[in-house]
């Protein structure tokens, strides 16, 4: 599924810079690009425990073995160890057991290069000039003197020449302007990763494209149907932000002010789902219908054009959410966050009363509420809530179903619902003293794993890339649901026939359709969890 590199052309848009563009026509879930050996990764310090750091496979670190020199990175197995040793770390190795600590991760991103000997030189033939900001990075002091720090760190550590300074101060520029955040399949960050053919592509809060990671490969993939000549888009920020807060972002860190069609008119999230062109796929279509979905978003569209005054009354109740996130959570208790997260919540009651979840900071809020339940082990009401947050906020902010971000929760909420297929009912009810017990009636949560690890596993190929470490993973937990399915013998071979004929009339059809009708039930005890779980 390898596509020659030099396909996509490359493109000069004047007000945008360089640029990349599809050579041919794609379809949604198409690797457009795919990188096998990437310039430049760097895995850091937080990850080192935790990923290996040659194939950047994820694994416990009791699993993983650690270098018996430096102690301080770990690998699979001894073959990813010697390509590691080969590719850097003979280098790396000795330095780090020189130093108190292991140190930051631009400045060993500009050590790997010097020691690699790669092409940092601006001028290099193998690296396309590309927008690096140096001289808006030198005007702001702070920036500057910690890119020097940086610079020299690296030109000592490496042992090369002093007069390597400005190409060396020069490449930290284009990192801080072109670097990947290297990721897990679920997108916690890892690392730093530059790519300078992928960094050419653009940016939009209506991406047209995204950035996957596959171990040390690298892909450019497509949301969207995309025609030969058009431009590719991915989206450097959290594009579910609101404008204020993507704006200031992308001109912090990347000098432009964006003016795509959602910034230029400020579009809500459920105006750009109006706007998305959406593969419907029949699987999925039974758990969310996208015509309800659609009619929903029409709707909060005409609902927010009758209440633009009280929207912008809640501007400061907005802002001061941002300031809790960063002020409280890390000085409150864990209980008093939770309080404060649901005082933010009631702050925006005309949101809640209008249904109108999607619209940041709502999605954030609920997702703080949601992680610090997970935190604390309140599963059964993290699972609750997530299906809510799916099912209410996720839809309309990431439009295309194989968006990763969207796949990745579903696969969160299988790995939730696992869980409480694990416990006894009365288990789970000791749990929830709170909920109905009508509420899990309709729900065998064993069949639901299957049911839902059947949508992960349709999207998995076109959210991750076809063969990825991603799809064997939901392949093979799909596989141990069908076999504890067959040993239950239950409705499992039928649902597995469903996988295959997607016929929703069929009695596999009709099962899962009861299931997933189960889940959005669940999903609607959101605020009941929210009043009632403490910690
Ligand atoms: C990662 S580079 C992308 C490639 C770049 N256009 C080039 O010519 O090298 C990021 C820089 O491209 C420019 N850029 C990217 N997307 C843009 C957009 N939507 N509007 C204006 N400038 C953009 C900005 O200067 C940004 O700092």
């Amino acid at each position: 599924m390898d596509i020659n590199n030099s396909q996509p052309v490359k493109e000069r848009d004047r007000t945008l810079g360089n640029g990349l563009a599809a050579a041919k026509d794609i379809a949604p879930g198409d690797v457009i690009v795919r990188i096998n050996d990437t310039f430049l990764i760097v895995v850091e310090k937080a990850a080192l425990e935790q990923v290996c750091s040659y194939c950047l496979a994820e694994a416990e670190a009791s699993t993983l073995k650690r270098c018996v020199g430096c102690q301080k990175v770990r690998y699979c197995n001894a073959t990813c160890q010697q390509a590691d040793w080969k590719l850097i770390h003979k280098s790396e190795c000795s330095l780090f057991r020189r130093l108190p600590d292991v140190p930051p991760t631009p400045v060993r991103a500009l050590y790997q290069a010097l020691r690699r000997n790669l092409p940092i030189e601006q001028d290099s033939s193998s690296i396309s000039p590309q927008e690096h900001h140096f001289e808006e990075l030198k005007n702001e002091k702070k920036t500057r003197d910690e890119i020097l720090l940086q610079a020299r760190a690296a030109v000592e550590f490496s042992k090369s020449p002093i007069s390597k300074m400005d190409d060396v101060a020069k490449f930290m520029c284009l990192l801080t302007t072109n670097a990947f955040r290297a990721t897990l399949p679920d997108d916690t960050p890892i690392g730093l990763c530059y790519e300078p053919k992928l960094a050419l592509a653009n940016h939009s809060c209506i991406p047209n494209s995204f950035i996957m990671f596959d171990g040390r490969c690298i892909l450019l993939m497509a949301l969207n149907p995309i025609k030969a000549g058009e431009s590719l888009f991915i989206s450097y920020v959290d594009f579910t932000q609101s404008r204020e807060v993507r704006r200031a972002e992308l001109r912090q860190r990347y000098f432009f002010e964006c003016n795509c069609k959602k910034c230029l008119h400020d579009e809500s999230a459920y105006q750009v789902f109006q706007d998305a062109t959406i593969v419907h796929l029949e699987k999925q279509e039974l758990f969310y219908h996208s015509k309800s979905l659609g009619q929903h978003a029409e709707s909060r569209i005409n609902t927010l054009r009758s209440l633009t005054q009280e929207y912008k009354a809640l501007e400061p109740r907005i802002a001061k959410f941002y300031s809790l996130v960063e002020t409280i959570k890390a000085t409150a208790t864990p209980s008093e966050y939770l309080d404060s997260l649901k005082d933010a919540l009631s702050g925006l009651s005309m949101l809640k009363a209008n249904q109108i979840f999607a619209l940041a900071p709502y999605p954030m809020i609920l997702d703080e509420i949601y992680l610090t339940y997970v935190d604390h082990n309140k599963l059964e009401s993290a699972l609750i809530l997530l299906l809510f947050i799916f099912l209410n906020c996720d839809v309309y902010n990431w439009p295309q179903p194989n968006h990763p971000v969207r796949v990745t929760r579903l696969f969160t909420i299988v790995r939730l619902l696992r869980y409480v297929a694990s416990l006894e009912a009365s288990v789970v009810f000791q749990h929830v003293p709170f909920m109905p017990e009508e509420a899990f009636d309709k729900i065998d949560f064993v069949d639901a794993v299957q049911a839902m690890l059947i949508l992960v596993n349709e999207l998995a190929p076109v959210s991750h890339g076809k063969g990825s470490r991603f799809v064997r993973q939901v392949e093979e937990e799909l596989r141990e649901a069908e076999e504890v399915q067959r040993l239950r013998g239950g409705v499992g071979e039928k649902l597995k026939k469903w996988q295959s004929d997607s016929d929703a009339k069929s009695d596999g059809g009709k099962i899962a359709s009861q299931i997933f009708e189960g889940l959005r039930t669940l999903a609607g005890y959101a605020f009941t969890v929210m009043e009632k779980q403490t910690l």
